[in-house]
């Protein structure tokens, strides 16, 4: 089919987003992270030693009569967060949401770092990225998107996600029902690999001047780049706006010892609206109350840990979840172009 969508269901606290994706033949359906911010499709399998399993679905490779071993490849991948994973390429039949790639490949781990051993609902990562960061040697492999993109309608996929509850990904069509206002583009550097474009500034808050007439809050040009990034959680954008922020929020502070902003739980947080071109992208307050910093004392939490923190250390903006559960978001590799809309 030339279109197609699937559900992206959230784990807790919203920390990662995962959707059905059917494997081999007969198919297995294995929940994966899809990540804009990372090129390679890799998933538990068969091949994953018992000591690093954590009860995540497998892809056993001997049980499809269509997987074929990629003879003298690995593949090896480091995250933003340290995370790591490697192993041997397959290729099988892959199928979202009745869109079917015959021979994709299909990273297997047969080595994952702790925090994915421990995210049991996880059974690997669907990269979204651009093919220039995908890890496969000596061979570089393409992603889904990129196989399927003769096959769609249109060359470019969307994402929907939600707070708290499912959203969706499609592929190859632009659902109207998903968004309210038009939607603006902006142009991507691929160069990086990424989903990679410039945000101008920000503002924070409708913020009244307390006469009862509301003066639009002042834009900061606080320009930088930015990559649209589904694979994260947060949205990490440069130090002196997070700081801007939650100098607004009474009692916030940044901790070193929970490792970033913190604030009260009670606190009404302002929203957030970032600049990009003549698009303002408003994150409202309450995305921005992530989740209480001890979580064994969720109910009677004081302090809430920040869903907007600093992106030093990285030489971008990193535009995560609590961006895209605000933002309907278009990824056209047509057009090299994103585009946002209210939602
Ligand atoms: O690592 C990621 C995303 N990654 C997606 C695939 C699964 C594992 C997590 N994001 C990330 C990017 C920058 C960061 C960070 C996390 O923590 C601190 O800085």
């Amino acid at each position: 089919s030339r279109a197609c969508s699937v559900s992206a269901v959230p784990q807790l606290f919203d920390v990662e987003y995962l959707a059905p994706v059917q494997i081999g033949t007969p198919p297995q359906t294995l929940m994966l992270n899809f990540d804009t911010g990372s090129s390679d499709l890799w998933v538990f399998s068969s091949e994953t030693p018992l000591r690093q399993r954590g009860g995540q679905d497998l892809y056993q490779i001997e049980d499809s009569s269509t997987a074929h071993r990629l003879g003298n490849s690995t593949w090896s991948i480091t995250y933003g967060d340290g995370s790591r994973s490697s192993g041997n390429v397959y290729l099988d039949s892959v199928t979202v949401g009745g869109v079917n790639v015959f021979n994709q490949a299909i990273e297997s781990a047969t080595k994952v770092s702790s925090s994915f051993t421990n995210d049991a609902a996880s059974s690997g990562v669907f990269g979204l990225g651009f093919d220039s960061i995908n890890t496969v040697s000596p061979v570089k492999q393409k992603t889904f998107f990129s196989n399927a993109l003769e096959s769609l309608e249109m060359g470019l996929f969307t994402a929907n996600l939600n707070k708290a509850e499912p959203g969706n990904y499609n592929f190859g069509f632009i659902d109207p029902t998903e968004f309210t206002g038009p939607i603006s583009f902006v142009d991507v550097n691929a160069t990086r690999g990424f989903w990679e474009f410039e945000a101008t500034g920000f503002s924070i808050g409708g913020g009244g001047n307390g006469t009862g007439n509301s003066t639009s809050p002042m834009f900061v040009p606080v320009g930088h780049s930015a990559i649209a990034d589904t694979g994260t959680s947060l949205l990490l954008i440069p130090a002196p706006i997070v700081q801007a922020y939650f100098w607004q929020v009474p009692g916030a502070q940044s901790s070193a010892r929970v490792g970033g902003w913190v604030f009260p739980c009670n606190a009404t947080l302002p929203d957030l609206i970032m600049h990009i071109g003549t698009y303002k992208a408003v994150i409202p307050g309450e995305l921005i109350n992530y989740a209480p910093v001890d979580t064994d004392s969720f109910d009677t939490a004081t302090v809430c840990y920040g869903g907007v923190q600093s992106s030093s250390g990285f030489p971008f903006a990193i535009y995560g979840d609590v961006f895209f559960k605000a933002q309907f978001t278009v990824f056209d590799v047509d057009e090299m172009r994103l585009g946002f809309a209210p939602k």
